[in-house]
């Protein structure tokens, strides 16, 4: 069994889960409230932002151009193409984007982000690309699902948003979870079996933190004491 295989089957019970969480529910029926549209896309604008830097890490433990180019090419992704879906909740919402670009991160998204700093401390091309996985996987599972489901109609606000992550790389047809997962694929044959078992963990607790980020965003689980430490200043030390 190939290991990205092996990935695969241990997240099912979360990917499960992600695909009944009434936040995903709510994209594939049309309707989702509003705060929590809006709370997603102040957590997620800052969650990608971070994204990046944690890429840039990535980049400097490579030498392969082809592999640099990779991570080039999500930066971008990130920067000028995620932008789209983010512009979709925003219009259901009816808020302005710009609105929205100055969150912090609340607490499972600060988890998260701290999850994949963790990761990329390891030093281990593996581990980051297995934290980072559970990012673009999750999403085209589910936006794959809710075509199948022809959720992406006309009449659904949220089509813009179904179509975007359901789309192949054009060219090859292959998505760019199918080529991480390749990737990983080579790198763990490489691998010891503890080296694997770390990369394991490193994506099973990236997938579980995909359903908290969307648990978060519809619950609008912020810091209990978002106020004091927010209002926190060092002028007095
Ligand atoms: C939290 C999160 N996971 C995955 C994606 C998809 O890139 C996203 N935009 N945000």
């Amino acid at each position: 069994m190939l290991f990205s295989e092996e990935l695969r089957a241990h997240a099912q019970p979360i990917m499960t889960a992600i695909h009944e969480h009434p936040f995903v529910r709510g994209i594939a029926t049309g309707y989702v409230p509003r705060e929590a549209l809006i709370f997603y896309v102040e957590q997620d604008f800052q969650y990608l932002s971070e994204f990046i830097k944690i890429y840039a890490t990535a980049i400097t433990k490579l030498t392969d151009r082809t592999e640099i180019k990779f991570f080039a090419n999500a930066i971008d992704f990130i920067l000028n193409s995620e932008i789209h879906p983010h512009h979709v909740f925003c219009d259901v919402a009816g808020v302005q984007y710009e609105m929205l670009q100055h969150a912090t991160p609340a607490p499972k998204a600060y988890l998260y982000e701290s999850h994949m700093y963790r990761a990329a401390d390891t030093g281990l091309l593996l581990n980051i690309l297995a934290a980072f996985q559970a990012c673009p996987w999750t999403y085209h599972e589910i936006a794959n699902k809710q075509v199948q489901e022809k959720a992406n109609n006309q009449a659904n606000p949220f089509k813009g948003w179904i179509d975007f992550y359901a789309k192949t790389d054009d060219d090859s047809q292959t998505t760019v979870s199918d080529q991480i997962f390749d990737w990983i694929d080579r790198l763990a044959s490489d691998a010891t079996s503890l080296q694997r078992e770390e990369a394991m963990q490193f994506f099973l607790k990236s997938c579980e933190l995909e359903w908290q980020f969307w648990e978060q965003a519809f619950y609008q689980q912020d810091w209990k004491f978002k106020k004091t430490i927010s209002s926190a200043t060092l002028k007095h030390i």
